[in-house]
């Protein structure tokens, strides 16, 4: 009987023991890999990843990643490969610059493939660090601040259309889903300003199903993204994911507007002085340079910045809403800056300068980060010593935006809306203190992985707050309303209701 038949005897004969003494060991192995052993941590996860999964499913792990980093310390282990780090002095090493860990295989759920392989969106490129630069280069014009004043003139009517809907909420006296009409005014200024044109999501809603197929999608991906190696048999399989998403087609929608505008420029390119959209300024960029920048690299970024900036930037606009409506000194201190200084269409640039409403969008991100789950990154091949331990290559390991925000050495009285801690003179002790506080805002995430469309989206916000204060009063449709939400990766607002009136 040759080795093989004996073993597969073996294990028919003695099952009941070989089967659970697997698991066991595999259970043990999982807490004394990689040397966690040594990193405190709830026990049971450190044999599991089930209870992380547990906890992050029920939408609300920020709070126990709180507790967690208040009773285990700075580096906390919450699975048997997944490490989080509050200590504010390893930022530079898990994501500066020039780092040496790469974003883990969490991000692998958001991949996407064709034709010719790996989509090459800067969000999934964690390996290729040459394309990833080559993909932040190939864009930077169009994202930097200055870059993106051309494409302001876009986002103009879809404020336009806003203010003739909130007009007839005013006129009616009703309350309404502030949080759904902040999503779709994301979405039709976004696409607008990348395309030329929008979907009328302000009028039409989620008829395409792309922003509920995009909640599903990243529920999905902040629980099963820690057992990323499932994905291919899960949503990743093709066939499962059609039957999940029920045919949507909306990235087909999404891809035959970038298209077909893409068309549209090269058959005439705009002229002098006319309005450039994201798209058409990529465009540009190729025609002067054909090698700087492919036609599908130009649609990988049009199409991410749908996907990566409508519910981002919604969230943030209703956070800085919400806080505002609870505390009204705060409300009543911007609406005189406002009032005093803009006036009706708001321009980019005029409500840039003004002080205190930067402070209030920077404090109501900080207390309600859009993105609010670890960003997790794997630790090099040499290993590195993280909060004074020592951790094998391969460990995930990770910082939360919601966790650094709550830090009350870097912010003092953290649960407290406080703009006024951002300005020099008021709450902030010293410029040493400023640029921590700034180091610490993760919002948009730090470094070599850093958001790509962080200016358009506070573009978005700055031009809409001001607008919104100086047409309209604003209040909360029940007194004592609580901001609802679950926390996966995306920190969406339920029933966010607000009445407004007319000033
Ligand atoms: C308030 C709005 C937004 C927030 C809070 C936000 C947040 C973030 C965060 C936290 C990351 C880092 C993820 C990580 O390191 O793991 C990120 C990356 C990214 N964001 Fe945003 N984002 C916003 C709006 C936008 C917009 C409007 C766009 C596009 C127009 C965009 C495009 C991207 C892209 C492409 C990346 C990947 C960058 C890379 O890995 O190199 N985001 N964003």
């Amino acid at each position: 009987m040759s080795v093989s038949q004996e073993l597969l005897n073996f294990i028919y004969v003695y099952w009941k023991w070989v089967f659970p003494l697997f698991g066991v060991a595999y259970l043990v192995s999982n807490r004394f890999q990689k040397g966690l052993h040594r990193i405190p941590g709830p026990w049971l996860n450190s044999f599991s990843t089930l209870p992380r999964m547990w906890s992050v499913y029920k939408g609300k792990h920020h709070l126990e990643d709180l507790e967690l980093h208040a009773r285990y310390g700075k580096v906390v282990r919450v699975a048997p490969n997944l490490v989080l780090v509050s200590d504010t002095s390893e930022i530079n090493q898990i994501y500066g610059i020039n780092t040496q860990f790469i974003k883990s295989r969490f991000y692998d759920l958001s991949a996407v493939y064709d034709n010719e392989g790996l989509v090459p969106d800067t969000f999934v490129l964690r390996q290729n660090k040459a394309l990833h630069s080559r993909m932040k280069r190939n864009a930077a014009n169009a994202y930097s601040v200055n870059g993106l004043m051309q494409f302001e003139p876009w986002i103009d009517p879809v404020v336009t259309k806003l203010i003739s809907i909130f007009d007839r909420y005013a006129a009616s006296g009703t309350a309404f889903d502030m949080g759904d009409m902040l999503k779709r005014f994301a979405m039709d200024a976004v696409c607008s300003l990348t395309f030329g044109s929008d979907f009328n999501y302000l009028e039409k809603g989620d008829e395409m199903k792309f922003l509920k197929s995009m909640s599903l999608f990243t529920a999905y991906m902040s629980i099963f993204g820690h057992v990323a190696w499932l994905h291919p048999i899960l949503l990743g399989n093709p066939y499962i994911a059609r039957i999940v998403s029920g045919g949507d087609s909306s990235n087909d929608a999404m891809l035959e507007i970038s298209s077909h505008e893409l068309g549209k420029f090269r058959e005439s390119p705009p002229a002098e002085g006319d309005a450039m959209t994201f798209l058409s300024r990529l465009a540009l960029n190729q025609s002067t340079n054909p090698k700087l920048i492919t036609d599908r690299e130009i649609l990988t970024h049009a199409f991410g910045n749908i996907s990566a900036g409508s519910d981002t930037t919604a969230i943030a606009m209703g956070s800085v809403i919400y806080h505002l409506l609870v505390n009204r000194a705060a409300y009543n201190r911007l609406s005189d800056e406002i009032r005093g200084q803009l006036s009706l269409p708001v321009g980019f640039q005029e409500a840039n300068a003004l002080p205190y409403l930067k402070a209030v969008v920077q404090e109501a991100m900080r207390m309600h980060p859009s993105v609010g789950q670890v960003l997790g990154r794997i630790v090099p091949p040499a290993g590195a010593t993280v909060g004074g331990y020592k951790i094998g290559a391969g460990a995930e390991v990770g910082m939360s935006p919601w966790v650094l925000h709550r830090d009350p050495e870097v912010f003092p009285d953290p649960d407290s809306f406080k703009p006024e801690r951002w300005i020099l003179g008021e709450g902030v002790r010293d410029e040493e203190h400023l640029r921590q506080m700034n180091r610490s805002f993760f919002s948009f995430g730090h470094g070599t992985h850093t958001c790509t469309g962080k200016h358009i989206s506070l573009m978005e916000v700055t031009k809409l707050i001001p607008t919104l204060l100086l047409r309209y009063d604003l209040e909360l449709a029940e007194v004592g309303q609580t901001l609802k939400f679950n926390n996966w990766w995306f920190t969406q607002h339920h029933d966010l209701r607000a009445k407004i009136t007319r000033r």
